[in-house]
């Protein structure tokens, strides 16, 4: 697409942002409307004009006439995302520190991380930027990128499957919207409409193994990967595999003392930290705590560098699968377990490219002044 005609298309999303009538309160709100042809009850309701009280008419008007960011609430298995459309500038909307304020919980809209859609280049559709929640940026997100398919299906009022080329911070990442035709009624704030309930398969390339890149400090075990080292934490001596998606995780089965983990019995926020930290991990580092329920089927936690314990990490189960193929624990398919909900991944052999499949879904979108 022509930078022209991204513009127009940002245009007319920014236009659709718009104040409308809530049938149900007489009252305004503010709400995208991005034009899809879907059945929404309340829309017929919407054309009747109702009496509207001034005092709240102007307020809303003033603040959207000032320094409006827009953005969509997205989440992936309870991973959430606030998604900015950054589709006319290749510098992100946000800064770091001001992503930390809206991803706040008490204090902000709330999440683990912001995501930027920007121009693509290199040949690719788009460009896929994140900030964590402490406004540190990482080079890939799983779940994000499948919120990311969503929201561009969304803003350029695509149906049916699509696929994307996405450059990220990881390389070129390709997710696809699969068209199974499940629909699912959704209430959103006062508006009501049939969502779309397809998963999203991505390519999400291939895992690095090799230690100084991934990047940890362990010495390599097998070949040139860091499989099952033993890393001291706590005063117990953890069996760590170490993959990155584009980003790092540490990947643990167990210790020397605690074969088998439990992992609803760990304290995250306790041992998370000391791994993220860890001086073996020189760019900090994501980790998974597993336990394998069968060869096919893996159950995870996850402390997430940057953002601590979320409800899914999708390159955090992709590096899970790979971790467990190394460690002769599982196949390469897998049904991964989360907090948030399953994903389904497979490592496959011929083109050693990692696939992830798994849901992402708008929750509500909304306008803050900044
Ligand atoms: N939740 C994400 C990963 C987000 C980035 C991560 N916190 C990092 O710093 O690497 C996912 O779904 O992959």
């Amino acid at each position: 697409m022509s930078p022209a005609a991204a513009a127009a298309r940002v245009t007319s999303f920014a236009a659709n942002f718009t104040t409308s009538t809530a049938p149900s309160s007489g009252g305004r709100l503010l709400r995208p409307f991005c034009g899809n042809p879907r059945p929404r009850r309340a829309v017929a309701s919407m054309a009747v004009s109702a009496p509207k009280s001034p005092a709240a008419a102007s307020f809303l008007e003033r603040r959207e006439s000032e320094r409006a960011l827009h953005f969509g609430k997205y989440q992936g298995l309870g991973n959430d995302f606030i998604m900015v459309d950054n589709r006319d500038s290749a510098v992100p909307k946000v800064a770091p520190e001001e992503a930390a304020k809206l991803c706040d919980r008490n204090f902000g809209i709330g999440a683990d991380g912001v995501i930027f859609v920007l121009p693509g280049v290199n040949g690719a559709d788009y460009t896929m930027r994140i900030f964590n929640s402490d406004g540190s940026e990482p080079e890939m997100c799983g779940n994000g990128v499948r919120c990311f398919a969503r929201f561009i299906a969304e803003v350029e009022n695509l149906q049916g499957t699509h696929s994307f080329k996405i450059h990220t911070g990881a390389g070129l990442i390709i997710p696809e919207i699969q068209d199974d035709g499940k629909k699912a009624y959704t209430t959103i704030v006062f508006h009501s409409y049939y969502s779309i309930m397809s998963k999203v398969k991505v390519d999400m390339g291939e895992p690095i193994l090799y230690g100084p890149d991934v990047p940890t400090k362990l010495p390599s075990t097998k070949n040139e990967a860091v499989v099952k080292a033993e890393l001291a934490i706590d005063g117990l001596a953890w069996h760590v595999t170490c993959v990155s998606m584009g980003n790092p995780h540490c990947i643990t089965f167990g210790s020397k003392e605690l074969k088998v983990l439990h992992v609803d019995d760990l304290k995250l926020s306790d041992i998370g930290p000391k791994f993220e930290h860890h001086e073996m991990f020189p760019a900090r580092t994501n980790t998974e705590f597993v336990e394998v329920l069968s060869r096919s089927h893996l159950k995870m936690r996850v402390w997430e560098r940057g953002a601590g314990a979320t409800l899914a990490c999708g390159t955090g189960a992709c590096a899970v699968v790979v971790a467990a193929v190394l460690e002769g624990r599982a196949e390469r398919k897998c049904v991964v377990d989360l907090p948030g909900g399953p994903l389904e991944i497979e490592w496959r052999e011929d083109n050693n490219h990692v696939y992830m499949t798994g849901p992402a879904e708008a929750v509500f979108y909304g306008s803050v002044v900044h």
